[in-house]
């Protein structure tokens, strides 16, 4: 969407009156349905979709994209093999999540004597066009979650930059949806909207997209962490130091920014890192309680051999990820001369590799 003339800090840029705005509640007049927002208006997508040019909003569904193929839910078990394992984690969630709500609506056709003829791939064209497009409203009526998100044909026309700063909400003075953008705008520039402070992976994975320069960005080394193996390092040993950090709230979400190596990754280590640990001695239990103290803040390291070879491991589980890396950016190299994945799903993952 482009500003046709120059727009100031705080001027509302669009306004879409409640009767545009696709929910739960415009739709229940159709159909008496249990379902939950999402599945229902994924369903009326598609069944809109099938009507083809007799649909009410044919021109809106002749907008949609013809397919998500570049999205994680969609890649063939190649791709989706070479996602970080993190990704891999998420994705697997929003599957379930998908085939849940898949399950629901064939529950509720059934209940309705309707026989379905929404397949799986159907449905999830549906379901991805909410997922990549919803609005989330506050409605007053904090228990209405039926009403929590909506379609809004207008708002499909903004693309998202980290860079945009903006308030969407549903006035109920004006009883339209209205977006306010903070930064100006010169006629001519495209605005902009701001879906959140999301790195590439959930942006990858919500929206089918990536940002260049994502500040956003980081890598997890959950998986380095946990294989990374140390010199004397019983697994006994191993075992108790990870229920330590399961106790302490530590375990897992070990993650390094472009500038900034987490707390949580630190402290993990700096615990990995102690040698000889045997909780039932007294000199175990005397460098447990430093590093209990190291979360508190009431010291800032363990002590200066621990931090030395904390830091050594560091470099240990980085290089070991980019080696992973590295492997994966070969192998779909390979995948883009051999296989028919979709151009775009390969360089999203080499993204979020690199
Ligand atoms: C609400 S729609 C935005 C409008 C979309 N460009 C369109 O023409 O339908 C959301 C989708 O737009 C695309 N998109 C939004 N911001 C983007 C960006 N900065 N770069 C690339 N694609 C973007 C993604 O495919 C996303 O799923």
């Amino acid at each position: 969407m482009m500003a046709t003339r120059d727009i100031k800090a705080g001027e509302v840029i669009i306004s879409v009156p409640k009767k545009f705005l696709i929910t739960y509640r415009s739709l229940t007049n159709l159909l008496k349905v249990k379902l939950s927002a999402h599945q229902f208006i994924s369903l009326y997508l598609i069944l809109e979709y099938k009507k083809g040019s007799q649909s009410s909003i044919y021109p809106y569904i002749n907008m949609l994209p013809k397919d998500f193929d570049n999205m994680p839910l969609n890649y063939n078990k190649e791709l989706f093999n070479l996602l970080p394992h993190n990704v891999k984690v998420d994705v697997k969630s929003q599957r379930a999540k998908f085939e849940h709500d898949f399950a629901a609506i064939n529950n509720f056709l059934k209940s309705q004597g309707i026989h379905s003829k929404i397949t799986r791939k159907d449905y999830l064209w549906g379901w991805l066009c909410v997922n990549t497009r919803c609005i989330y409203l506050e409605t007053k009526n904090s228990d209405d979650v039926k009403d929590r998100i909506a379609i809004a044909p207008l708002l499909d026309f903004l693309n998202h930059t980290y860079e945009a700063k903006i308030k969407g909400e549903f006035n109920y003075m004006t009883q339209c949806y209205e977006i306010t953008t903070f930064v100006p705008y010169k006629r001519g520039d495209q605005v902009f909207i701001n879906y959140g402070p999301h790195d590439n992976f959930f942006i990858l994975m919500e929206y089918g997209f990536v940002i260049p320069n994502n500040p956003y960005n980081y890598v997890s080394l959950d998986k380095e962490y946990l294989e990374i193996s140390l010199p004397g390092e019983t697994e006994l040993a191993r075992q108790e130091k990870l229920d330590l950090l399961l106790r302490h709230g530590f375990y897992g979400d070990y993650s390094l920014r472009i500038s900034e190596i987490s707390f949580r990754l630190l402290t993990a280590l700096r615990l990995r890192v102690i040698q000889q640990f045997d909780v039932s001695t007294t000199g175990t239990q005397g460098i447990i309680l430093k590093w209990k103290n190291t979360i508190t803040g009431l010291t800032e390291i363990i002590n200066s051999q621990n931090e030395k070879s904390m830091y050594f491991h560091l470099q240990l589980i980085c290089e070991s990820a980019l080696l992973k890396a590295e492997q994966v950016l070969e192998a779909l190299k390979a995948s883009v001369r051999i296989s028919k994945i979709h151009p775009y799903a390969i360089f999203f993952v080499v993204n979020v590799t690199n």
